[in-house]
């Protein structure tokens, strides 16, 4: 897969002669589509044809008539003359999952996109495999680019560890439904990330996304906020009135980041409007309707607040139908690469990132830290370490990081371990290879039995409490669940 042009030198009029009168395009089992500089249908073979439910004398129409989501795709690529992946949604809701190619010819001239689809029905997983390979591929490449409308998507989620690729596969799942999703996960875990994925793989791609930081709202300015006012609600109101989040999420997506912020009276209203589907906007006469797509995120432990009485019960069950867990960076440790690539690409470009390396004893450093920002951390010591390079200096060492960082990490057993490296010795080095082969070991046990800690014990021999002492010891423990008491299995 690649995301520069396709350079052809055939005639694109040939080539159409040429395959319309192939039975291959006409057995091929994989839509394929042409279209023109302007937008328009050059030609379609009949998987495309099927697949979208279009009629045989498409040609020559344009893909605007036909396609919500796909529209924005085909024009994307012809503006920036990039691949662009996102799903095919028609005005008739017919589904697919598009790769779409600029055509460019020898002299640089762009004649038109090739389409390529994918139907969900041909087999989901096969699907949900290419466009994680185009995710691989696109991040390496440096060539991550976000959606058509600025917003992020799962193929520019960065991370090829068993955790986010479960992520991403239930992710793509649970975005063509219409329920609410609880993305729980610690702070710079990358929650808004996924929220913007999952608004970009849902049939509303195309439609508003509506962010609401929560935590960033007064209390008694949150209900104005989410339901909007009348004009002469209340004194300091605005004379027009306002739209509320809610309205203006009407056909589209609204993320309510931060929800376990929201004040008890706020959860009940929102429990009315989640069960009606009506919003009941301050100082109007009745109700108004918003067809939106709830989705949340948190960083607490909701149902720790429901114990508390912090947060409804009935709310907590109605926003969790689907809860995607976003794991801290420490447990999936082997992003980390991908991950440092991606944060120096973003901070000075991928020409420069392509020459800078980090030595040794950051790597073990990283590789051992326990991330208690997650990828926003790793995202601002990277940031720091790369305007800390002297100019001509390619290698990122400990001298380079911020000092706060090293004063931690130094100050930590594990991390303790890489940056003394091998001070201490055979006998240090033995120490070191010996935590580091327990360390992938624990990991590549956790990734095989999907983060169950029970199952992951069993599989080892040893009892949960030591597979969490062992976890802690090793840097990989979350703190977010509970631990089990001393001798529980
Ligand atoms: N998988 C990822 N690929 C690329 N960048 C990521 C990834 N995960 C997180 N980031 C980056 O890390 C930073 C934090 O991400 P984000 O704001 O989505 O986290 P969050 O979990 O919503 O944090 P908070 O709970 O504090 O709101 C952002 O700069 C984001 O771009």
């Amino acid at each position: 897969m690649q995301d520069s042009p396709i350079i052809c030198d055939v005639d694109v009029i040939t080539f159409i002669e040429s395959a319309k009168s192939n039975p291959f395009f006409h057995v091929l089992p994989i839509g394929l589509a042409l279209f023109s500089i302007n937008g328009r249908f050059i030609y379609c073979n009949k998987a495309y044809l099927d697949m979208f439910d279009l009629p045989e004398d498409v040609a020559g129409r344009h893909v605007s008539d036909y396609f919500l989501t796909g529209y924005r795709g085909v024009m994307e690529c012809l503006r920036a003359q990039e691949m662009v992946i996102c799903p095919s949604v028609t005005n008739t809701s017919r589904l697919g999952v598009s790769l779409r190619y600029p055509l460019v010819s020898r002299t640089g001239d762009l004649r038109g996109v090739l389409v390529l689809s994918l139907s969900p029905r041909m087999g989901r997983d096969a699907v949900l495999a290419l466009m994680d390979a185009a995710q691989t591929l696109n991040t390496w490449s440096g060539q991550c680019k976000l959606g058509v409308n600025g917003l992020c998507t799962f193929e520019c989620m960065v991370g090829g560890s068993a955790a986010m690729k479960n992520l991403r596969r239930l992710g793509r799942r649970f975005a063509l439904s219409q329920e609410p999703i609880l993305i729980a996960g610690e702070s710079g875990t990358g929650k808004e990330l996924v929220a913007q994925s999952l608004h970009m793989a849902s049939p509303r791609a195309d439609r508003p996304f509506i962010s609401v930081n929560c935590a960033a709202i007064p209390h008694e300015l949150m209900e104005s906020e989410l339901f909007g006012y009348d004009k002469g609600a209340f004194t300091g109101a605005r004379a027009e009135g306002m739209k509320g989040k809610f309205e203006l999420a009407d056909t589209g997506t609204i993320f309510l980041d931060e929800i376990g912020e929201q004040p008890l009276p706020v959860q009940a209203k929102l429990l009315r409007v989640l069960e009606s589907g009506e919003i009941q906007k301050i100082a109007h006469r009745g109700a108004l309707r918003s067809d939106f797509r709830l989705l949340c995120a948190t960083n607490r432990d909701l149902r720790a607040m429901v114990m508390q009485h912090l947060f409804r019960e009935d709310l907590y069950h109605r926003l969790s139908v689907f809860e995607l867990v976003v794991p801290p960076l420490r447990e999936r440790i082997h992003d980390l690469p991908m991950l440092v690539h991606h944060c120096i690409s973003q901070c000075v470009g991928k020409e420069r990132a392509r020459g800078i390396y980090l030595d040794d004893e950051v790597l073990r450093a990283f590789q051992q830290n326990f991330w208690r920002g997650n990828v926003r951390e790793l995202k601002n010591v990277l940031t720091y370490g790369v305007y800390a390079l002297e100019e001509g200096e390619n290698i990122l060492t400990m001298r380079h990081l911020p000092v706060r960082f090293v004063r931690e990490i130094q100050g930590s057993g594990a991390a303790g371990e890489a940056v003394q490296g091998g001070a201490g010795g055979v006998s240090g080095m033995l120490a070191e290879a010996g935590a580091h082969a327990e360390r992938k070991i624990l990991q590549d046990t956790l990734e095989t039995f999907q983060y169950n800690k029970v199952k992951t014990a069993k599989a080892l021999g040893i009892s949960r409490s030591k597979l969490y002492r062992k976890l802690r010891e090793r840097g990989l423990f979350s703190g977010h669940e509970k631990e089990p008491r001393e001798n529980a299995q």
